[in-house]
């Protein structure tokens, strides 16, 4: 499906948009309720990766195929490696065998799990067959991805000792991490994180208890950057939101601040308000806790037509596609002058967007949302623009809604 964007101009955004749980969160909580039953999930995100999550975890002999989901495949190995019985073939989209698992197989594998790779070493797709788990203590590289570290983390309670991780390097992605930890002490289940150790104890049984997810603040970094490309006075409300987030891309609220976008909390929405112009000419934005704004910042900054700088950018090259070079490509066809390396992207000023561009996306939902907003400047077509549904199906239907006009093309 390919889709051309537009919007018009001089008209000043007034709307309200409910976004879908968080993907994160979501994915968390379907492990801990298979390990736990009486967990309740209200606001589950209704995401891809979150279907295939939702769906591996009601297999415990076959294959499970995951698709582009890098939670589902790295949760669902700790899972399957640590359910006793399971006998698992873990696979995924031709993209999701060149992400690299090495770190967490040889982890668990130390700890004593029974893993194999069928396709080529250190990628998925993986055999797996569960069993008990002999030890309690590893130590792990943490700067590739935090997803391994979460992953050991979720079904940490479930083993008999509990674990203790010891992370190597600079722990990268850090607030995925301690989502991870938050939403075990939400279940009464003891941890810690000092310094590079995480411990977590184990429990056998769960209280029944509801657990709300938020909203995902990842897809609410569009509407930050719509409302940074509008008018002045444009507002928009989104939900569910918490004062107190979870998600480490809630930074957004700061970083949009500079481009003129305010944020305030209204109960559980919040209010967005393009407030005045940008409020600065350049951007500096090191990311290594938020790598998923990358985009979206990036593509802002284009249309906003101010230089940045953003750092730790480590973990684009093996996200859905090399995100670092396909920002390259894209923003070079719409005139944009950048510059990367393997962990940063340097922009600078346009005073121009090429018009007539069609954005490649290359399988990344990211990159069809983040450029999308430009619509507001210069018609606009994304190709592929059906990628977005691995976490927001109702992108280009909410875009709709606050008068964006999004047309099929051949
Ligand atoms: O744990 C998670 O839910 C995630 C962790 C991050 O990955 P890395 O730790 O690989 O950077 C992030 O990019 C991804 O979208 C979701
Ligand atoms: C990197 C992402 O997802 P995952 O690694 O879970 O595929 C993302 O949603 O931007």
């Amino acid at each position: 499906m390919k889709l051309s964007i537009s919007a018009p101009r001089g008209h000043q955004i007034k709307a309200a948009v409910t976004i879908t749980g968080s993907k994160s969160e979501s994915n968390r909580l379907l492990l801990l309720q298979a390990l736990y039953p009486g967990i309740t999930i209200e606001n589950l995100s209704n995401a891809d990766d979150v279907r295939v999550m939702q769906k591996g975890l009601q297999v415990k002999q076959g294959e499970v195929d995951i698709h582009h989901a890098g939670t589902a495949m790295r949760f669902l190995t700790a899972y399957f490696a640590t359910l006793e019985g399971a006998d698992i073939v873990l696979t995924g989209s031709s993209r999701m065998k060149e992400r690299p698992i090495a770190i967490l197989v040889d982890a668990l594998r130390r700890l004593g799990a029974d893993i194999d790779y069928l396709g080529n070493e250190g990628y998925p797709p993986l055999g797996l067959r569960g069993r008990a788990l002999e030890l309690n203590q590893i130590s792990l590289p943490a700067n590739v991805s935090s997803q391994y570290i979460s992953a050991l983390l979720l079904v940490a309670p479930s083993l008999k000792e509990g674990l203790i991780l010891d992370l190597e390097g600079q722990i990268t992605s850090v607030p995925y991490i301690r989502m991870t930890l938050q939403l075990l002490e939400e279940l009464g289940i003891r941890n810690e994180f000092t310094g590079q150790r995480i411990r977590v104890y184990p429990k056998a049984k769960v209280d029944p208890k509801l657990v709300v997810v938020e909203s995902d603040w990842s897809s609410a970094s569009y509407f930050y950057s719509i409302l940074a490309l509008s008018e002045e006075g444009s507002e928009l409300l989104l939900s569910s939101y918490k004062a107190n987030s979870l998600q480490g891309d809630s930074v957004l609220q700061n970083i949009y601040a500079d481009f003129g976008v305010e944020t305030s909390f209204e109960g559980h929405s919040i209010r967005l308000t393009k407030v005045g112009k940008a409020q600065i000419n350049h951007l500096d934005c090191d990311l290594t806790e938020a790598p998923d704004l990358a985009q979206t910042i990036a593509v802002s900054c284009f249309g906003l037509g101010i230089s940045c700088t953003l750092t730790g950018l480590h973990t684009l090259k093996i996200k859905e596609t090399d995100r670092l070079l396909a920002l390259e490509k894209e923003l070079t066809k719409l005139g944009g002058k950048i510059t990367t390396t393997n962990s940063t992207l340097q922009l600078e000023p346009s005073d121009e967007i090429v018009s007539g561009v069609a954005i490649d996306t290359y399988n990344d939902h990211r990159m069809a949302m983040a450029f999308a907003p430009l619509g507001l400047h210069t018609p606009i077509t994304i190709n592929d623009a059906g990628v977005v549904s691995k976490s927001y199906p109702y992108f280009w239907k909410d875009l709709k809604t606050i008068s964006f006009d999004i047309r099929e093309v051949s």
